[in-house]
Protein backbone atom coordinates (compact mmCIF):
# COMPACT_ATOMS: atom_id res chain seq x y z
CA UNK A 1 0.00 0.00 0.00
CA UNK A 2 1.51 3.44 -1.05
CA UNK A 3 1.16 5.37 2.49
CA UNK A 4 1.11 8.75 1.53
CA UNK A 5 -1.87 8.07 -1.26
CA UNK A 6 -3.79 6.00 1.06
CA UNK A 7 -3.34 9.04 3.48
CA UNK A 8 -5.12 11.22 0.81
CA UNK A 9 -7.43 9.22 0.09
CA UNK A 10 -8.60 9.05 3.51
CA UNK A 11 -9.06 12.75 3.99
CA UNK A 12 -10.70 12.73 0.57
CA UNK A 13 -13.47 10.08 2.39
CA UNK A 14 -13.85 12.02 5.34
CA UNK A 15 -14.76 14.72 3.74
CA UNK A 16 -16.90 13.11 1.68
CA UNK A 17 -18.63 11.56 4.24
CA UNK A 18 -18.68 14.81 6.61
CA UNK A 19 -21.85 15.94 4.94
CA UNK A 20 -23.88 13.03 6.02
CA UNK A 21 -23.36 13.92 10.05
CA UNK A 22 -26.52 16.03 10.01
CA UNK A 23 -28.29 13.14 8.94
CA UNK A 24 -28.71 11.73 11.97
CA UNK A 25 -29.05 12.80 15.69
CA UNK A 26 -26.62 11.90 18.92
CA UNK A 27 -27.89 9.39 21.35
CA UNK A 28 -30.27 11.23 24.06
CA UNK A 29 -31.19 8.37 26.00
CA UNK A 30 -28.00 8.12 28.27
CA UNK A 31 -28.20 12.12 28.99
CA UNK A 32 -24.19 12.77 28.96
CA UNK A 33 -23.95 11.48 25.10
CA UNK A 34 -26.53 14.01 24.32
CA UNK A 35 -24.02 16.50 24.62
CA UNK A 36 -21.65 15.25 21.81
CA UNK A 37 -20.95 18.11 19.32
CA UNK A 38 -22.91 16.45 16.39
CA UNK A 39 -20.79 17.71 13.66
CA UNK A 40 -17.58 15.56 14.14
CA UNK A 41 -16.13 12.73 12.07
CA UNK A 42 -12.60 10.92 12.72
CA UNK A 43 -10.90 7.87 11.40
CA UNK A 44 -8.50 5.81 11.82
CA UNK A 45 -6.39 2.97 10.11
CA UNK A 46 -4.13 0.65 11.81
CA UNK A 47 -2.02 -1.24 9.41
CA UNK A 48 -0.36 -4.53 10.23
CA UNK A 49 3.15 -2.72 10.78
CA UNK A 50 1.81 -0.86 13.31
CA UNK A 51 1.15 2.14 11.25
CA UNK A 52 -1.76 4.76 12.15
CA UNK A 53 -3.18 6.47 8.63
CA UNK A 54 -5.84 9.23 10.59
CA UNK A 55 -7.94 12.18 9.09
CA UNK A 56 -10.04 14.52 11.28
CA UNK A 57 -11.35 13.32 14.96
CA UNK A 58 -9.37 10.96 15.82
CA UNK A 59 -8.11 12.30 19.07
CA UNK A 60 -11.19 12.69 20.07
CA UNK A 61 -12.58 10.30 23.27
CA UNK A 62 -16.10 8.68 22.84
CA UNK A 63 -17.25 5.49 25.10
CA UNK A 64 -16.98 2.14 23.70
CA UNK A 65 -20.59 1.35 24.43
CA UNK A 66 -21.79 -1.56 22.27
CA UNK A 67 -18.44 -1.66 21.02
CA UNK A 68 -17.29 -3.09 24.07
CA UNK A 69 -19.50 -6.49 24.00
CA UNK A 70 -16.89 -7.72 21.82
CA UNK A 71 -14.35 -7.46 24.21
CA UNK A 72 -16.64 -8.75 27.14
CA UNK A 73 -17.47 -11.59 25.00
CA UNK A 74 -13.53 -12.45 24.71
CA UNK A 75 -13.04 -12.51 28.54
CA UNK A 76 -15.91 -14.58 28.99
CA UNK A 77 -15.08 -17.53 26.36
CA UNK A 78 -11.71 -17.20 27.53
CA UNK A 79 -12.92 -18.07 31.05
CA UNK A 80 -16.31 -20.48 30.77
CA UNK A 81 -15.12 -22.14 27.22
CA UNK A 82 -17.79 -22.24 24.35
CA UNK A 83 -19.94 -24.25 25.98
CA UNK A 84 -20.87 -22.87 28.45
CA UNK A 85 -21.19 -19.19 27.51
CA UNK A 86 -23.25 -20.53 24.54
CA UNK A 87 -25.58 -22.32 27.14
CA UNK A 88 -26.82 -18.94 27.99
CA UNK A 89 -26.70 -17.10 25.27
CA UNK A 90 -27.29 -17.95 21.19
CA UNK A 91 -25.52 -17.49 18.25
CA UNK A 92 -28.11 -15.77 15.52
CA UNK A 93 -28.89 -12.45 14.51
CA UNK A 94 -32.57 -11.09 16.08
CA UNK A 95 -33.62 -8.90 13.12
CA UNK A 96 -34.82 -6.37 16.21
CA UNK A 97 -33.37 -3.27 17.89
CA UNK A 98 -30.38 -3.74 20.02
CA UNK A 99 -32.60 -3.22 23.59
CA UNK A 100 -35.41 -5.23 22.34
CA UNK A 101 -37.07 -7.22 25.05
CA UNK A 102 -39.58 -9.37 22.73
CA UNK A 103 -37.55 -12.27 21.78
CA UNK A 104 -36.80 -12.59 24.99
CA UNK A 105 -40.49 -14.17 26.14
CA UNK A 106 -41.29 -15.44 22.83
CA UNK A 107 -38.74 -18.05 22.11
CA UNK A 108 -37.82 -20.08 23.93
CA UNK A 109 -35.74 -21.10 25.88
CA UNK A 110 -35.54 -17.86 27.05
CA UNK A 111 -31.79 -16.94 26.28
CA UNK A 112 -30.70 -13.91 24.10
CA UNK A 113 -30.35 -14.98 20.66
CA UNK A 114 -26.81 -13.33 20.36
CA UNK A 115 -24.27 -11.47 22.54
CA UNK A 116 -24.29 -8.19 20.78
CA UNK A 117 -27.86 -7.15 21.98
CA UNK A 118 -27.87 -5.56 25.19
CA UNK A 119 -29.69 -8.42 26.63
CA UNK A 120 -26.95 -10.73 25.30
CA UNK A 121 -24.51 -8.74 26.34
CA UNK A 122 -25.88 -8.67 30.30
CA UNK A 123 -25.97 -12.23 30.48
CA UNK A 124 -22.30 -12.29 29.14
CA UNK A 125 -21.43 -9.53 31.90
CA UNK A 126 -22.75 -12.50 34.51
CA UNK A 127 -20.29 -15.01 33.09
CA UNK A 128 -17.35 -13.02 33.91
CA UNK A 129 -15.54 -14.02 36.81
CA UNK A 130 -13.56 -12.30 39.39
CA UNK A 131 -13.62 -11.65 43.25
CA UNK A 132 -15.46 -8.68 42.57
CA UNK A 133 -16.76 -5.75 39.67
CA UNK A 134 -13.54 -3.92 40.16
CA UNK A 135 -11.70 -7.02 39.01
CA UNK A 136 -13.83 -8.26 36.47
CA UNK A 137 -13.99 -4.99 35.22
CA UNK A 138 -9.81 -4.84 34.93
CA UNK A 139 -10.15 -8.29 33.08
CA UNK A 140 -11.70 -6.21 30.40
CA UNK A 141 -9.92 -2.71 30.81
CA UNK A 142 -6.06 -4.32 31.05
CA UNK A 143 -6.94 -6.42 27.75
CA UNK A 144 -7.73 -3.04 26.14
CA UNK A 145 -4.45 -1.06 27.28
CA UNK A 146 -2.49 -3.89 26.07
CA UNK A 147 -4.19 -4.30 22.56
CA UNK A 148 -3.81 -0.60 22.17
CA UNK A 149 -0.68 0.09 24.26
CA UNK A 150 -2.28 3.31 25.63
CA UNK A 151 -2.50 2.64 29.52
CA UNK A 152 -4.68 5.58 29.77
CA UNK A 153 -8.13 3.38 28.80
CA UNK A 154 -10.17 3.89 31.81
CA UNK A 155 -14.03 4.33 32.46
CA UNK A 156 -15.68 7.61 31.84
CA UNK A 157 -17.29 7.85 34.96
CA UNK A 158 -19.93 10.66 33.92
CA UNK A 159 -21.01 8.23 31.10
CA UNK A 160 -21.51 5.50 33.11
CA UNK A 161 -23.20 7.28 36.15
CA UNK A 162 -25.82 9.19 33.46
CA UNK A 163 -26.32 5.68 31.68
CA UNK A 164 -26.43 3.94 35.48
CA UNK A 165 -29.17 6.35 36.27
CA UNK A 166 -31.81 5.57 33.50
CA UNK A 167 -31.32 2.48 32.33
CA UNK A 168 -34.73 1.32 33.03
CA UNK A 169 -34.65 -0.84 30.06
CA UNK A 170 -31.52 -2.56 30.52
CA UNK A 171 -33.17 -3.24 33.91
CA UNK A 172 -36.00 -4.81 32.56
CA UNK A 173 -33.99 -7.20 30.15
CA UNK A 174 -31.21 -8.04 33.37
CA UNK A 175 -34.40 -9.18 35.50
CA UNK A 176 -36.15 -10.94 33.00
CA UNK A 177 -32.72 -12.94 32.41
CA UNK A 178 -32.52 -13.48 36.05
CA UNK A 179 -36.61 -14.61 36.32
CA UNK A 180 -35.40 -17.25 33.45
CA UNK A 181 -32.42 -18.44 35.31
CA UNK A 182 -29.89 -17.41 32.48
CA UNK A 183 -28.72 -15.05 34.69
CA UNK A 184 -27.63 -16.20 38.07
CA UNK A 185 -25.12 -13.52 39.47
CA UNK A 186 -26.85 -10.24 41.55
CA UNK A 187 -28.22 -8.05 39.55
CA UNK A 188 -27.72 -4.80 39.98
CA UNK A 189 -23.92 -5.54 40.31
CA UNK A 190 -23.73 -7.19 36.99
CA UNK A 191 -25.43 -4.09 35.46
CA UNK A 192 -23.02 -2.17 36.48
CA UNK A 193 -19.98 -4.16 35.31
CA UNK A 194 -22.00 -4.01 31.70
CA UNK A 195 -23.08 -0.03 32.33
CA UNK A 196 -19.13 0.33 33.00
CA UNK A 197 -17.89 -1.57 30.47
CA UNK A 198 -19.92 0.15 27.67
CA UNK A 199 -18.66 3.43 29.30
CA UNK A 200 -14.67 2.94 28.70
CA UNK A 201 -13.28 5.47 26.61
CA UNK A 202 -11.04 5.42 23.56
CA UNK A 203 -10.10 6.83 20.48
CA UNK A 204 -10.62 6.20 16.53
CA UNK A 205 -7.04 5.79 16.79
CA UNK A 206 -7.58 3.00 19.78
CA UNK A 207 -10.12 1.27 17.63
CA UNK A 208 -8.76 0.73 14.71
CA UNK A 209 -5.69 -1.13 16.81
CA UNK A 210 -7.97 -2.89 18.24
CA UNK A 211 -9.54 -4.07 15.05
CA UNK A 212 -6.15 -4.65 13.64
CA UNK A 213 -5.63 -7.38 16.52
CA UNK A 214 -8.79 -8.86 15.64
CA UNK A 215 -7.95 -8.54 12.00
CA UNK A 216 -4.82 -10.44 12.74
CA UNK A 217 -6.14 -13.50 14.45
CA UNK A 218 -5.89 -12.02 17.53
CA UNK A 219 -2.02 -11.06 17.63
CA UNK A 220 -0.21 -7.77 17.55
CA UNK A 221 1.34 -8.37 14.37
CA UNK A 222 4.88 -6.36 15.35
CA UNK A 223 5.64 -8.60 18.20
CA UNK A 224 3.40 -11.54 17.48
CA UNK A 225 2.21 -11.12 21.08
CA UNK A 226 -1.00 -13.05 21.20
CA UNK A 227 -4.01 -11.17 23.25
CA UNK A 228 -6.74 -13.38 22.05
CA UNK A 229 -7.02 -17.21 21.55
CA UNK A 230 -7.13 -17.70 17.42
CA UNK A 231 -10.98 -18.97 17.91
CA UNK A 232 -12.11 -16.57 20.28
CA UNK A 233 -11.11 -13.67 17.56
CA UNK A 234 -12.57 -16.04 14.72
CA UNK A 235 -16.04 -16.79 16.55
CA UNK A 236 -16.36 -12.45 17.09
CA UNK A 237 -15.16 -11.15 13.74
CA UNK A 238 -18.04 -13.69 12.93
CA UNK A 239 -20.72 -11.98 15.03
CA UNK A 240 -19.38 -9.07 13.92
CA UNK A 241 -20.62 -9.68 10.73
CA UNK A 242 -23.76 -11.59 11.44
CA UNK A 243 -24.92 -8.86 14.11
CA UNK A 244 -22.13 -6.34 14.87
CA UNK A 245 -24.47 -3.18 13.46
CA UNK A 246 -27.21 -4.78 14.98
CA UNK A 247 -30.73 -4.80 12.86
CA UNK A 248 -28.93 -3.06 9.68
CA UNK A 249 -26.27 -6.24 10.12
CA UNK A 250 -27.53 -7.35 6.35
CA UNK A 251 -27.06 -4.15 5.04
CA UNK A 252 -24.02 -3.45 5.73
CA UNK A 253 -22.37 -6.48 4.71
CA UNK A 254 -23.90 -5.93 1.18
CA UNK A 255 -23.01 -2.25 1.31
CA UNK A 256 -19.61 -2.19 2.95
CA UNK A 257 -18.68 -6.27 3.38
CA UNK A 258 -16.56 -6.15 6.39
CA UNK A 259 -16.55 -7.13 10.03
CA UNK A 260 -17.81 -4.27 12.37
CA UNK A 261 -18.90 -3.48 15.65
CA UNK A 262 -21.05 -0.44 16.20
CA UNK A 263 -21.98 1.67 19.79
CA UNK A 264 -24.24 4.53 20.08
CA UNK A 265 -21.43 7.00 21.51
CA UNK A 266 -20.77 6.55 17.42
CA UNK A 267 -18.05 4.64 17.24
CA UNK A 268 -17.23 1.44 14.83
CA UNK A 269 -14.62 -0.99 15.08
CA UNK A 270 -13.97 -2.32 12.06
CA UNK A 271 -11.37 -5.52 10.90
CA UNK A 272 -10.26 -6.29 7.59
CA UNK A 273 -8.95 -10.10 7.66
CA UNK A 274 -5.27 -9.43 7.77
CA UNK A 275 -5.06 -6.09 6.34
CA UNK A 276 -5.86 -3.80 8.94
CA UNK A 277 -8.44 -2.45 12.03
CA UNK A 278 -10.37 0.71 11.05
CA UNK A 279 -11.36 2.86 14.04
CA UNK A 280 -14.56 5.42 13.17
CA UNK A 281 -16.17 8.02 15.14
CA UNK A 282 -19.07 10.01 13.96
CA UNK A 283 -21.57 10.97 17.32
CA UNK A 284 -24.83 11.32 14.80
CA UNK A 285 -26.74 7.81 14.31
CA UNK A 286 -29.54 6.90 12.23
CA UNK A 287 -32.21 5.36 12.98
CA UNK A 288 -30.74 1.72 13.69
CA UNK A 289 -28.13 3.17 16.02
CA UNK A 290 -25.00 3.15 13.91
CA UNK A 291 -23.37 6.51 13.35
CA UNK A 292 -24.73 7.49 10.08
CA UNK A 293 -21.46 9.37 8.54
CA UNK A 294 -19.52 6.29 10.03
CA UNK A 295 -21.17 3.81 7.84
CA UNK A 296 -20.77 6.20 4.98
CA UNK A 297 -17.32 6.70 5.48
CA UNK A 298 -16.86 2.69 5.73
CA UNK A 299 -18.65 2.04 2.54
CA UNK A 300 -16.84 5.10 0.52
CA UNK A 301 -13.93 3.14 1.78
CA UNK A 302 -14.59 -0.08 1.32
CA UNK A 303 -14.98 1.18 -2.86
CA UNK A 304 -12.11 2.62 -2.51
CA UNK A 305 -9.87 0.01 -1.85
CA UNK A 306 -11.50 -3.13 -2.40
CA UNK A 307 -12.28 -4.04 1.33
CA UNK A 308 -15.48 -6.21 0.93
CA UNK A 309 -14.68 -9.81 2.87
CA UNK A 310 -17.17 -11.52 0.57
N1 LIG B 1 -26.09 0.05 21.19
C1 LIG B 1 -25.32 0.41 22.20
O1 LIG B 1 -24.24 0.91 22.04
C2 LIG B 1 -25.98 0.19 23.52
C3 LIG B 1 -25.04 0.33 24.69
C4 LIG B 1 -25.67 1.08 25.83
N2 LIG B 1 -24.77 1.09 26.94
C5 LIG B 1 -27.01 0.48 26.21
O2 LIG B 1 -27.04 -0.45 26.93
O3 LIG B 1 -28.03 0.93 25.82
Amino acid sequence: MDKALAAKQLEAVLKQASAYTGKGSVASYIPELAKEDPGQLGVSICLPDGTLLSAGDADVRFTLQSISKIFSLIIALCQNGQKQVFERVGKEPTGDPFNSIIKLETIKPHKPLNPMINAGAIAVAGMIQGKNIEERLNSIVDMLRKMTGNPSICVNEAVYCSEKRTADRNRALAWFLKDSGILTTDVEETLDLYFQHCAIEVTAKDVARMGMVLAADGINPQTGERYVPEEVARICKTFMVTCGMYNASGEFAIDVGIPAKSGVAGGIMATVPHKMGIGVFGPTLDDKGNSVAGVELLRLLSQEWKLGIF
